[in-house]
């Protein structure tokens, strides 16, 4: 294969290797193992499998990798990085024997600070040390990479020279490195350019991009690199890797595939050509990052492109209501063509009428005009509070705002509670009559829901009995709504009312006017045939 003859880029991922390399990342054989199964199932072309020389552990990693993941023909190339050293090459040789299609990646700075500083090395030194490793790699493996660190540092006449050297020792695969991530995407075209128009024989090998992600301009680099020939592209998932990481898999996946006709004349195709631009089954994507999130403890952030939690999630009542409209309003590709089950309308603050409704109808219910106006009210003022709005706080607003408008009778204006360890719990309760007053009192008791009940039954006078109080968390995480259940005896009755709210005073104080409610409707339906108890008459003066 050569820089013509492959009308596709191939994805040599690195997770296992660069992606390693992230602070506290560290894997050990099993995790290498499953991740690597994994790649391979995604449809990587060659997986770096590590540093055979590090450690004995990573040795194992690529010897278990090449003989189950790739020892097979067909399977993906497997790879082991190696220092420019005998000892780095012979243990990464001996690790890649059970491989089908083992290669070697070699590596050596060219850069003149790497030279001075790092290797102490002349330019002649460093040219002679990369001719021997290569053909010393190549008295094992026929697929031999070649890496020119520091390539996007290093004096382009010196990197031609290097270049031309490694090919003529036996490189097939040339990798150019922007190894500080320093380069933008227009350096990146004048450095890819110079090496195919000045380095012997380039056209007879795979050129490739290593990019790091220093400056945020990984991905784009490693675009540039294939607009300006360039074809492989070296990538971990998630973008890991030392420091702020690689060019993500991904990305660059998915800007191939979105951007296929923009892609197809780089590769010299026409621009309709609807075949692949790599070989991944871009399905596996997102269990895939989620594996090495998993487990390198490397979380996603939620913006990431592709594979974050907000990815395909729409928050804002414009994007929601383009979205339900018509998808591709506001997205450029498919939640399932990276293999999520869907799309996420995240119900909140900034979500309308439209999204609103298009949930209510997703959980089944089916509100006239004047309950969903009311639903929305209250969906709005709970999303002020509450970061992300689920379906069971949906469902707990619905049934809520239902059931009072169904229960006429006492409102609930306002609520106002003091509590503490050094204060007498203490509410101050405004309520609206059925007669239209507005009556305000105020109790103490021994905790703030036992006073607000106490004040809000001066109000009422209701001649009942609390014989049942409960509170559930209906939603997850600190900010859940939280339903109450009250129940009150009247003579042999049992009312109940039940409300939810994120603040769990206020859902006792709306659960409680709800089952007086119940009673206020009983007693008016019966009024002409049941008789009320004296005690009873006596004290409600609002009930009847
Ligand atoms: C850009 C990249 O990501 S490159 C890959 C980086 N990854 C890693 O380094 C992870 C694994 N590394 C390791 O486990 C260790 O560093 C080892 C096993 C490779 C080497 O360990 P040590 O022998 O103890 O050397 P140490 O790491 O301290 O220093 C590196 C040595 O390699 C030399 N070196 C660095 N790169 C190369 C190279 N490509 N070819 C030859 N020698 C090199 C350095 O000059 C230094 O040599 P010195 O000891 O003579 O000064
Ligand atoms: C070994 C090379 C390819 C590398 O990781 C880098 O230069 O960043």
């Amino acid at each position: 294969m050569s820089i013509s003859s492959t009308d596709r880029i191939v994805i040599f991922d690195t997770t296992l290797r660069d992606g390693e390399q992230s602070p506290g990342a560290t894997l050990n054989v099993e995790e290498k193992l499953a991740i690597a199964h994994q790649l391979a199932l995604l449809g990587v072309d060659a997986i770096e499998a590590g540093f055979a020389i590090a450690s004995p552990g990573d040795f194992e990693a690529v010897r278990t990798i090449a003989e189950q993941v790739g020892g097979v023909p067909g399977g993906p190339i497997i790879c082991s990085l190696a220092r420019a050293i005998r000892e780095d090459i012979k243990a990464a040789a001996e690790a890649l024997q059970p491989a089908a299609h083992p290669r070697i990646h070699v590596f050596l700075s060219t850069s003149d600070i790497h030279l001075k500083y790092q290797l102490k090395k002349t330019r002649d030194q460093v040219l002679a040390i990369a001719e021997e490793a290569i053909a010393y790699a190549k008295s094992f493996v026929q697929d031999v990479e070649f890496s020119p660190m520091d390539a996007s540092r290093t004096e382009p006449e010196f990197l031609y020279q290097v270049l031309s050297t490694a090919i003529a020792a036996g490189a097939t695969t040339i990798n150019i490195p922007d190894t500080v991530g320093i380069c933008t995407p227009k350096e990146m075209e004048k450095l890819i350019q110079g090496i195919r128009k000045n380095v012997a024989n380039i056209e007879q090998v795979i050129l490739s991009v290593h990019t790091q992600n220093d400056l945020g301009l990984a991905t784009a680099n490693a675009l540039a690199a294939i607009e300006n020939g360039v074809r492989q592209v070296e990538c971990t998932i998630n973008g890991i890797g030392e420091r702020a990481g690689n060019a993500a898999l991904e990305e660059i996946v998915m800007a191939l595939q979105v951007r296929k006709p923009y892609y197809n004349p780089y590769l010299g195709r026409p621009v309709e050509s609807e075949a692949p631009l790599v070989n991944i089954k871009t399905q596996e994507i997102y269990k895939t990052s989620c594996l090495v999130s998993q487990l390198t403890g490397i979380a996603v952030q939620p913006n990431k492109a592709i594979v974050g939690a907000n990815a395909f999630a729409h928050e804002s009542g414009v994007h929601q209501d383009g979205v339900i409209k018509h998808r591709e309003t506001y997205e450029i590709m498919n939640a399932a063509d990276i293999g999520l089950p869907e799309n996420r309308i995240v119900l909140g603050k900034h979500s309308g009428r439209n999204a609103f409704r298009s949930k209510l109808q997703e959980l089944g219910f089916d509100l006239n005009e004047a309950d969903f106006n009311k639903a929305f009210i209250r969906f709005k003022e709970v999303a002020d509070k509450k970061k992300e709005m689920t379906d069971w706080d949906i469902e707990a607003i619905v049934r809520d705002e239902t059931q009072i408008q169904v229960e006429s009778g006492f409102q609930l204006e306002h609520v106002q509670v003091t509590c503490g360890d050094c204060t007498c719990p203490t509410a101050t309760i405004t309520i609206v009559t059925p007669n239209g007053e507005i009556v305000t009192d105020a109790a103490v008791g021994t905790g703030p829901v036992d006073a607000v009940y106490k004040a809000i039954a001066r109000m009422v006078r209701v001649s009942s009995q609390l014989v049942e109080y409960s509170v559930q968390s209906v939603t997850e995480g600190i900010d859940a709504l939280g339903t109450v259940t009250v129940r009150l005896r009247h003579q042999n009755r049992i009312f109940s009312g039940q409300s939810s709210d994120t603040d769990i005073v206020v859902a006792s104080a709306y659960a409680y006017i709800n089952a007086v409610n119940r009673l206020y409707r009983y007693l008016q339906s019966s009024k002409g045939n049941e008789p009320l108890s004296s005690s009873f008459t006596t004290s409600v003066k609002y009930l009847i």
